[in-house]
C-alpha cells in the first residue's frame, strides 16, 4: 500500500518564455503555487510519513532560498540573463529549458525534491505547478519505470 501526503507551497517569482511567439515572451511574474506529493515505504511511531513541518521545511527552504522574489530565465535567453545581470541586487535562478509550469514541476521532481528531501525516508512521486488560478501542470513519476511523466490542464472556458 502506498500512502501519499501532499504539502502545498506559495511563491512568487518572474519569468519570460523564449520563442513564445505572444506575450509571454515579456517578463512577468506569478503568484506560484506547489503541491509536493510524496510517498515514504514506511510510517514512523506516530504514523507520519514524514512531518508536513519536516516537508515544508526541506521543500520552502529551498524555493525561498532559490526562486521565491527571482527569475526563473532559460540557459539559452542570453538576452534576459545580461539584462539581469545588471540589476543588483536581483535573484536569477537559469533553468536548462524554458521557465514553463510544466518545466518547473519537472525540475522540483526530478532535481530539488531528491536533494532537499534526501535521508528523510520520504520520496516525491508527483509536483503540481499552479501558474494561475486556472491553469496547472504537473510532473509525476510512473510507478514501475520511474520515469518522469507530464501533464497538464487549464479550466474549461478560460
Ligand atoms: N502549457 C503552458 N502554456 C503556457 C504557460 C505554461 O507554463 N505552460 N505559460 C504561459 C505564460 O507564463 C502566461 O503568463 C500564462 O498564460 P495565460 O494563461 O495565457 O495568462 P493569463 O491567465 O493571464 O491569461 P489572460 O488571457 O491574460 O487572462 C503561457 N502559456
Amino acid at each position: 500500500m502506498a500512502l501519499t501526503i501532499m504539502r502545498r507551497i506559495k511563491f512568487c517569482a518572474g519569468h519570460r518564455l523564449l520563442h513564445h511567439g505572444g506575450k509571454c515572451e515579456n517578463f512577468h511574474g506569478h503568484n506560484y503555487v506547489a503541491d509536493f506529493f510524496v510517498q515514504g515505504e514506511t510510517q514512523d511511531d506516530v504514523g507520519r510519513v514524514i512531518d508536513f513541518s519536516d516537508l515544508k521545511r526541506r521543500v520552502k527552504g529551498w524555493i525561498d532560498e532559490n526562486w521565491d522574489h527571482g527569475f526563473l530565465i532559460h540557459q539559452d535567453d542570453e538576452n534576459a540573463r545580461q539584462a539581469l545581470g545588471m540589476v543588483t541586487p536581483s535573484r536569477v535562478f537559469v533553468l536548462p529549458y524554458n521557465p514553463t509550469a510544466e518545466n518547473m514541476a519537472k525540475y522540483l521532481l526530478e532535481e530539488m525534491s531528491p536533494v532537499a528531501l534526501d535521508g528523510s525516508g520520504a520520496r516525491a512521486v508527483r509536483v503540481r505547478i499552479w501558474e494561475t488560478d486556472e491553469s496547472f501542470a504537473e510532473a509525476s513519476l510512473d510507478p514501475v519505470s520511474g520515469n518522469t511523466e507530464m501533464y497538464s490542464e487549464m479550466a474549461m472556458g478560460e
